[in-house]
């Protein structure tokens, strides 16, 4: 069966000051359906560019991505905005994304009005649906994004995203910025998402650690090549590349002997 996803050897070069920069440098991979891919790099190895270019906010300079049996990047107009409902992101920062004044509700709604996934008068159910889906309750609809907790708002961010029924998830720094409780708690919430609706999710993030928490692959970027991807468990016993050996050694050892 062919992937849901394939990135067939992108490169992307910036002009800053009068240098060139490599951003990306041929870089290939492939996510199944359902299939959770983590990808890992440092600062600056080219993670939140190729995610720039998958979501299509930003162009590439060669290179070509099939999502969902489409030719992705050369789709436009119509067809790109039904296919986009397929493939939903999530960020760091969610409040950037929402306006602060909006209820969760119109949140909510708007996903489902612009792309027509269910009839109006069925869309206040659909967003109750959607909210308990998240670990929150019906109630919430009611509230405005910015009396939310962080943790809160970013499972409003998640019910978003699988509002359209997407296929595909792309996650970029998406718990980063939440306290280590709350970021175990997305985690889990989002393997549950990947386990009962079958998601399959591109988990970028500088944090070996939480990317091991939810990924069955793992890719990793240095300086915009791709130098390692395999098993997630294989990587994090035996780092292959340099890049991946300085991910590992990252992670806090949680074993400790104080005596
Ligand atoms: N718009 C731009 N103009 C010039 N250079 C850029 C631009 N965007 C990214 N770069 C450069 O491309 C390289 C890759 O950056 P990118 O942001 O993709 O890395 P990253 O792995 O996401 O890093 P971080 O984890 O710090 O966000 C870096 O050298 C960066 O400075």
């Amino acid at each position: 069966m062919s992937p849901l996803l394939s990135i067939e050897n992108i490169s992307k070069g910036f002009s800053s000051a009068g240098r060139q920069i490599i951003a990306l440098d041929n870089v290939s991979l492939t996510i199944a359906a359902g299939e959770t891919l983590g990808l890992v790099g440092g600062s600056g190895s080219g993670k939140s560019t190729l995610s720039r270019i998958l979501l299509r906010l930003v162009s590439c300079d060669a290179g070509s991505i099939r999502f969902d049996g489409e030719d992705w990047l050369r789709l436009k107009g119509a067809a790109l905005r039904r296919k986009r409902a397929r493939m939903q992101m999530v960020f760091q920062d969610p409040l950037a994304a929402f306006n602060p004044l909006a209820t969760v509700g119109t949140v909510l709604d708007d996903p489902l009005r612009i792309h027509g996934i269910v009839a109006r008068d069925r869309r206040p159910g659909e967003i109750a649906m959607l909210l308990e889906r998240v670990g929150l309750t019906a109630d919430h609809a009611n509230r405005p994004v910015r009396a939310l907790s962080g943790g809160q708002r970013q499972r409003v961010a998640i019910a978003r995203a699988i509002a359209t029924r997407p296929s595909l998830l792309v996650l970029d720094e998406a718990v980063s910025a939440l306290d280590v409780t709350v970021r175990g708690r997305i985690l889990e919430l989002l393997v549950d998402l990947q386990k009962q609706q079958g998601i399959a999710c591109l988990f970028i993030s500088h944090d070996l650690a939480v990317v091991r928490a939810v990924s069955h692959r793992v890719a990793v970027m240095d300086g915009g090549r791709m130098v390692e991807i395999g098993p997630a468990a294989a990587i994090v016993a035996a780092p292959q590349s340099a890049a991946a050996r300085a991910l590992v050694a990252a992670v806090p050892c949680l074993v400790t002997d104080p005596s």
